[in-house]
């Protein structure tokens, strides 16, 4: 591909502002000329008088709040690119493919010109015409789709490459021309392999061809993604959220978005992406964060939380509500005046027989119960001569005889205290899960101690994903718009069940690898997983071009696949580097040292280092780079030119990236886990963390696959 980036030591060769005929000078002015359009678009929002506007306080506070938040879009970031491509169409495209919204197209007068510079955000010049589109607008797709095969109606494609926030070069593919060969893009290369620093960036000038399918899937389906480690997954369901955002703004900010990690560290590591992409609205949370009804201050077996996050479970649940309603054994007598008004037993029981066949939650079925009572009673003052309104009514649902009659038949419960029941109490367990737990899984879910009340309680933190599916059985949960599940492979069905009842209205993008699934109840199967979701139809997308691991290391990483996950596709490598890759065996005494050396020799090269190893080992870890005066963060803790280091427990490691990792004795790794699968897996995720380099420092043996 012909590539244009100036030669710095030649002064010849430099762009020159004023000389129209060199096309770099001309991508600087228009870059220029970009970026004062901008700070005139951004001038024009601080400019506006809402005094005039707004007719009241809290009209004016919402409309002030819209103000700001569109002054934050429209800042010029000064180490982004305010534009990263451009497309020259053989043809102009029509003014509804320019941009989405109606304002924006207006704004952009539309369907005039056949040249488009791609990026972060929509700009336009003082008459409106775009001098930016926006990457998820319907024109930038060829940016990421066309090809020689299918060139999309696209002359040009340029890409520009950046410098410390200078355009220094550019890079031509002429799609239309049949006389020039199909190439891969130098510049693509050099982002894809640019060493890691910081919390992670977005890719928006990179999205390739296959992860722009799933990034502009439609809002109305659920897609599934499988993918080996470092295909961009989270990258991927992150830009999604904003390209939804984008195209269906209204209806999201309605009904709202939410992206779901596996823990507190990798919420940190991704939370820049967002707001990177102008997009400041996106809830993040861990499943356990969604689920936090009670405190969790104590910890499962492996089998008892395995039980507890079985499927199996909601149906316990569902019958042990159902256990309490009643069926009437006494009349409701309504004394109004000098008339008393009896709704019979036999009568009470149809109303509740009807509301329990209507299959509507517990609580709505407790709210309706009076008025239906009520209306009862109204028939019959109707057939004793009286004319009662809906006043009536209403006053005759509040009565104490009704309220006592349905507190009896169909009594308030608290979802924490029936989950206490069940767990506590062992007739009523068995009561209620006779034909769906055998006795030794009911004494398996059984708490050793029974506990006295909510707040005493010890509660685990599958316990919790119980008392969610409870007052979901109760009250209905909210539902949002869309909602993004990473690292999806190790929820329990329970957990599946508490996501997708958060997106029963609206649609979700599930990321996984199943290889990497960690938990005694990962899952085997991303069918299994989408029914708990509730998602059954969902299509499953795979990914298998790695950006991350270098080739000779996911190789390696490789060989354990047959026991951890057969039937799944081996990742490639589209990085170019070879990387470094070594496995050292020392003398089992002189483990710590080496791991040190390890990390010593890793700080010599540029990015961030990580040193995972076996939680047991962070301990003796720590003390170690300390006592070498080697300065390291937690995993999470943003790193920096001067920290580069982080020591990552190789339980956090999922879904975090470093330069270069030295992993600390693999067979510890394994070892940390109750059952060898687990913790082979666990291995796996440990293998594929490194972007340029990995050391494998071991004194045991290593896991046979890997000898
Ligand atoms: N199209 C792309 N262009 C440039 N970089 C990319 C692209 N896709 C992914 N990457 C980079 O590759 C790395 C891995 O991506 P990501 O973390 O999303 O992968 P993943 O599939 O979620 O991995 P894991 O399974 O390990 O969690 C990240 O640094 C990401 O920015």
């Amino acid at each position: 591909m012909p590539s244009h980036a100036p030669d710095p030591t030649d002064p010849s060769d430099l762009a020159d502002p004023s000389d129209p005929s060199d096309p770099l000078a001309r991508e600087r002015s228009h870059l220029a000329a970009s970026r004062a359009a901008l700070r005139a678009m951004r001038a024009d929002v601080e400019a506006l008088d809402l005094r005039d506007v707004t007719a009241n306080w809290v009209n004016s506070e919402a409309l002030q709040h819209q103000v700001e938040e569109r002054i934050k879009a429209l800042a010029d970031l000064a180490d982004t690119a305010l534009f990263f491509g451009r497309l020259n169409y053989l043809h102009a495209p029509g003014a509804e493919a320019v941009e989405g919204t109606e304002e924006e197209r207006l704004a952009a007068g539309g369907g005039s010109s056949d040249t488009f510079y791609i990026g972060r955000r929509h700009v336009h010049d003082a008459d409106g015409d775009p001098m930016v589109i926006d990457w998820r607008a319907p024109v930038s797709q060829p940016f990421y789709q066309a090809s020689k095969k299918a060139p999309m109606d696209i002359a040009l494609r340029r890409r520009f490459g950046y410098t410390g926030g200078e355009l220094t070069a550019y890079e031509d593919e002429h799609l239309s021309d049949p006389a020039e060969a199909e190439h891969s893009s130098s510049l693509l290369q050099a982002e894809i392999e640019r060493p890691r620093v910081g919390p992670m960036r977005d890719i928006v000038a990179t999205i390739q061809p296959e992860q722009d399918e799933i990034v502009r899937a439609g809002i109305g389906g659920t897609v599934c993604v499988q993918g080996a480690p470092g295909t961009g997954k989270t990258a991927v369901g992150l830009h999604r959220v904003a390209y939804l955002l984008y195209a269906h703004r209204e209806r999201l900010a309605r009904s709202g978005t939410l992206v779901i990690g596996p823990n507190r560290s990798f919420l940190h590591y991704i939370e820049q992406v967002l707001p990177a992409l102008g997009e400041l609205q996106v809830a993040q949370a861990t499943v356990d964060d969604l689920v936090a009804h009670v405190e969790v201050r104590g910890t499962d077996t492996a089998e008892a939380a395995r039980l507890k996050g079985d499927a199996r479970m909601a149906e316990v649940l569902r019958r042990a509500l159902r256990s309490h309603v009643t069926t009437p054994a006494e009349p409701c007598v309504v004394v109004r005046g000098s008339r008393r008004w009896r709704v019979p037993a036999y009568e009470l029981e149809e109303i509740v027989e009807e509301l329990l066949a209507r299959n509507i939650r517990y609580g709505a079925a407790r709210d309706a119960l009076p008025q239906r009572i009520a209306h009862a009673v109204l028939v019959r003052m109707e057939q004793g001569g009286e004319a009662p309104d809906d006043r009536v009514q209403d006053a005759v649902a509040r009565n104490t005889a009704v309220k006592a009659t349905v507190k009896a038949i169909w009594p308030a419960v608290h979802p924490a205290k029936l989950v206490l029941r069940l767990l506590s109490d062992a007739d009523f367990l068995a009561e209620h899960a006779d034909g769906i737990l055998d006795a030794d899984e009911q004494k398996a879910v059984l708490w050793a101690k029974p506990a006295r009340g909510v707040k005493s309680a010890k509660w685990c933190a599958a316990d919790t994903v119980l008392i969610d599916e409870a007052a979901d059985l109760i009250e209905r949960t909210h539902s949002l718009g869309h909602v993004v599940l990473d690292e999806a492979q190790d929820l329990s069905p329970m957990q599946y069940r508490a996501v997708g009842r958060r997106c029963t209205t609206g649609s979700a993008t599930i990321l996984g690898d199943l290889a990497q699934g960690t938990t005694p109840w990962a899952t085997a199967s991303w069918q299994e997983a989408l029914t708990h979701l509730g998602k059954a139809g969902a299509a499953v997308e795979e990914l298998t071009q790695g950006f991350r691991v270098p080739r000779e290391v996911i190789a390696y990483a490789s060989r354990l696949l047959p026991d951890i996950a057969p039937g799944l596709t081996e990742a490639t490598s589209i990085r170019e580097a070879a990387g470094d890759f070594a496995v050292r065996q020392v003398d089992p005494a002189g483990l710590d040292d080496a791991v040190v050396a390890a990390c010593r020799e890793a700080l010599t090269h540029e990015g961030s280092i990580g040193l995972v190893a076996a939680d047991a080992r962070i301990p003796v870890l720590a003390e170690r780079l300390a006592a070498a005066g080697l300065t390291y963060l937690a995993p999470g803790e943003e790193t920096s030119a001067e920290a580069r280091l982080t020591l990552v427990p190789a339980t956090l490691a999922k879904g975090l990236e470093y330069d270069y990792v030295v992993l600390d004795e693999p067979a510890a790794v394994v070892d940390g886990e109750p059952d060898e699968r687990t913790g082979l897996r666990r291995l796996y995720v440990a293998l594929t963390r490194a972007v340029s380099g990995l050391t494998v420092v071991h004194g045991a043996g290593l896991p046979e696959r890997l000898r």
